[in-house]
């Protein structure tokens, strides 16, 4: 029996520009996403009977058929059609609905489990195709580099080296919607968006790019997000923003010792889930 084991990590944007709504429902952004070392354990066994379990046994996210991570497995079997199955099992360790990724870097981390499992030598670019239709963010995951994203998320370019960086992590646990996020922003005709720099020289001209449209509609309808924005620099961090469609917030930090001791002043409120990481 073939079986692999498998680390799918967190995601957090530093650059999230909402640039104008499709016609398919979907709006067009240009992101900036970086890979944290917070990460999924997931475990996968090759079968010869053909039946495809996915076990996750955490609230809020399904077993079987509704886990993004079957619909990756399944989309793999039937293309290998070689009639052999799977027993997945999914321990999560990133916070669910919180725009860190973590259904998608589930699902990016089976398609290319299962791609050398079936051994069907897939290239990462057939890999993304078959994950975009999954989920926006799954492109990303295959990519694995820190990159520039556009369209929904599947046009990615690898940004010019970034200075590591810790990564703290405060997530309040409130519940946001990302459809009820994208569909309350107010857009404006002619978007402006910021000029990039050509390279990073420390942790601070990482954090000069800094900006997430979504914030305009979660900050007002969760202030707690921009309370802790607030307070994360207050810390010390060199900048904060929240990740995604929230409402997770992340303050980056050149330093260790200040990050472990944000982490430590944000996490009296029983009930946050919080964390320090680093970037990958
Ligand atoms: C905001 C981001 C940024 O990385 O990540 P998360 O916060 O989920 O981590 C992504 O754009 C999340 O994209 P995706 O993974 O497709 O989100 P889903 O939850 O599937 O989308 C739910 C709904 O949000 C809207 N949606 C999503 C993406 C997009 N580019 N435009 C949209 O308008 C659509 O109405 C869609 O039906
Ligand atoms: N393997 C998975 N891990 C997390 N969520 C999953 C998974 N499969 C399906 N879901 C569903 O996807 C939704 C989005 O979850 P997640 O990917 O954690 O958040 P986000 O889109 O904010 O990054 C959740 O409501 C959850 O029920």
């Amino acid at each position: 029996m073939k079986h692999l084991s498998l680390q799918a990590p967190a995601k957090v944007n530093y650059l999230l520009d909402v640039i104008r709504r499709r016609t398919d429902g979907y709006h067009d952004l240009r992101m900036i996403m970086q890979r944290v070392n917070l990460c999924d354990e997931i475990s996968i066994i090759l079968q010869d009977k053909p039946d495809l379990n996915v076990t996750c046994g955490r609230q809020g996210v399904p077993d079987g058929p509704g886990n993004i991570a079957w619909k990756a497995a399944r989309t793999m079997l039937d293309l290998a059609e070689t009639g052999k199955g799977a027993a997945i099992s999914i321990t999560k360790k990133i916070p669910v609905a919180a725009g860190l990724g973590g259904g998608s870097s589930d699902a990016a981390s089976v398609l290319m489990g299962m791609n050398e499992l079936l051994g069907l030598h897939l290239s990462d670019e057939q890999l993304m195709q078959i994950g975009v239709k999954l989920g926006a963010d799954v492109p990303f995951f295959i990519f694995k580099n820190t990159a520039l994203a556009e369209g929904i998320g599947e046009q990615l370019r690898t940004m010019p080296t970034m200075p590591p960086a810790w990564v703290v992590l405060i997530n309040p646990g409130v519940h946001v919607s990302t459809a009820w996020v994208y569909r309350s922003l107010q857009l404006t005709n002619e978007k402006k968006l910021a000029k990039l720099p050509k390279f990073f020289d420390d942790v601070n001209s990482v954090c000069g790019i800094f900006s997430n449209d979504l914030e305009e509609v979660t900050i007002p309808a969760f202030p707690v997000i921009g309370e802790i924005k607030n307070k994360m620099l207050e810390l010390g961090a060199s900048g904060a923003m929240m990740s995604g469609s929230g409402p997770t917030v992340f303050g980056l930090f050149s330093d260790k010792d200040k990050a472990e001791k944000a982490q430590q002043a944000l996490s009296d409120n029983s009930g946050w889930f919080s964390a320090v990481v680093e970037t990958l």
